[in-house]
């Protein structure tokens, strides 16, 4: 890996604008990939760490740009390859594959693609076909950055990639799933799917054209590749405005940048490395992404930098980075599932939905939600005027927690039994399992389940305390 990310910094110099600060590199780090670290003296606050022209970030903008090399009839101003403008003959080289591929995208076809779509086609393009379709005489520009990726080996602690690997090898592994990060899992598969089904028929449809002689990767393994670029994008892209394009969906705003997508993620916000704000965002153009180290004084040698990904709890971390953190302040339990069983058959539903609080029920370490305090007072009073009372403010939370503290106990006692024993199962089947990639992603379930232990059993403290002081 030492001489990929030589080779990714060379070729990130080879850049007008990159910066990369003297006192940082990358290093393995343990459980999480490759990190950056400190490598001599001291950050200052606020100082640059890295900085990544726009010429060497992949977002929709470089992508229609690279692929418009190849066909001068895509033109979009200021966007585009300026083939008119161009004095050299085009550079790339005659033979290249991608003249076919590119020469048939329209601009409607790739305006019509979402940065997911459009990403991911490229980068399966560039980075797998191109040295198959060119006999491995053509190298994609963005070699060095695809060098640095996690391979198919490396990333497979996403839920998702755990269902839609072909081989099966995680099929215990997904079962084992608390219900709530299941739902985030089948969120996410989703989308995957949208985004990618029509990736193979279009690939097969230039295979078919003109590539029929030369080789191709197999269903199952076309389906691998498709997962980890998919993947890889999902857990490096980091947000910009992108203004060429108005997407449906606000997460397509995004772009790949080099060696700072090596800064793995902290719980801390406001505290370690932050994305400057760019300066100078010009009608279609993206700028520079840079990093600056923030609040926290990085002072040990050897000591790794942080980038805060946003307040994420680890089931969502889980599903979209493939990691769980040991200590997650963000984390929560879900009681919508459990709770609304409850108020469904004592009829409290015409009630919370009138009043916007049907649904959303949750529970984190430091608080349990209004939205759950409202329901839960309801489906044990009854008392319309007084929780109405509570909803307006009228009545503080510490009056109705003696009314349903042991309602609420006994609620939060069955929660725990039932992560008990699901978790028990989990941890047997860990015991059971041979391969070391699978008791790695069963481990990641097994924090789930402790994190939500955590947050009831507080939770079930705290009731019972109340339920004492009561009695007294
Ligand atoms: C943007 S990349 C960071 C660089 C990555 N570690 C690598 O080797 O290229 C995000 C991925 O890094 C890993 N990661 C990030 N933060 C982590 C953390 N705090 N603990 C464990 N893994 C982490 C996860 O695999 C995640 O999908």
């Amino acid at each position: 890996m030492d001489r990929k990310v030589d080779a990714l910094i060379s070729w990130l110099k080879e850049s007008d604008g990159f910066y990369l600060n003297e006192k940082i590199n990358v290093s393995e780090i343990e459980n999480a990939g490759r990190g950056v670290v400190l490598v001599k003296d001291q950050l200052s606050k606020n100082e640059r760490v890295v900085s990544i022209p726009p010429s060497h970030q992949l977002n929709f903008h470089t992508v229609i740009y690279h692929i418009s090399k190849f066909n001068p009839s895509l033109d979009i101003p200021g966007v585009t390859y300026p083939h008119d403008e161009a004095v050299e003959i085009n550079p790339e080289n005659e033979d290249d594959p991608r003249y076919k591929i590119y020469g048939d995208f329209s601009k409607y076809y790739l305006l019509s693609l979402n940065s997911f779509q459009l990403l991911s086609l490229y980068v399966l393009i560039e980075k797998v076909l191109l040295p198959l379709w060119s006999d491995n005489q053509v190298e994609s520009f963005w070699k060095p950055f695809f060098d640095v990726w996690p391979t198919k080996d490396e990333l497979f602690t996403m839920p998702c990639i755990w269902v839609e690997d072909k081989s099966g090898q995680y099929k215990n592994t997904m079962i084992a799933h608390p219900p709530h990060s299941l739902k985030l899992m089948e969120k996410r598969r989703k989308v995957y799917h949208k985004d990618t089904v029509n990736l193979v028929p279009k690939i097969m449809e230039i295979k078919d054209k003109y590539f029929n002689d030369k080789p191709f990767p197999d269903s199952v393994l076309l389906n691998e590749e498709i997962l980890n670029i998919y993947f890889n994008i999902n857990s490096r892209c980091l947000y910009v405005n992108i203004p060429l394009k108005k997407f449906q969906n606000n997460d397509d705003h995004f772009t790949l940048a080099p060696f700072v997508d090596f800064l793995n993620h902290t719980p801390e916000t406001d505290l370690h490395c932050y994305p400057a704000r760019p300066k100078d965002l010009l009608g279609n153009k993206i700028s520079n992404f840079t990093i600056m180290s923030g609040e926290y004084q990085y002072k040990k040698i050897n000591e790794e930098l942080f980038l805060n990904y946003g307040p994420h709890s680890n089931e969502f971390l889980l599903n979209e980075y493939g990691f769980v953190l040991p200590e997650n302040k963000w984390n929560s339990v879900d009681l919508t599932a459990e709770l609304e069983e409850q108020l469904i058959s004592s009829g409290c539903k015409p009630f919370l939905r009138k009043h916007g609080y049907w649904g959303n029920y949750i529970m984190s370490l430091e608080t349990i939600g209004f939205t759950t305090l409202v329901a839960f007072s309801f489906l044990v009073t009854k008392d319309v005027r007084r929780v109405e009372r509570l909803i307006e403010g009228h009545i503080s939370e510490d009056y109705f927690k003696p009314i349903i503290a042991r309602k609420f106990k006994d609620f939060l006692s069955y929660l725990l039994q039932k992560n008990l024993k699901n978790s028990e199962k989990i941890k047997q089947q860990r015991e059971r399992v041979t391969s070391e990639k699978e008791k790695i992603c069963l481990d990641n379930v097994i924090q789930l389940y402790l994190d939500e232990y955590k947050i009831v059993s507080s939770h079930l403290e705290d009731f019972k305390r109340i339920i004492d002081e009561d009695d007294i």
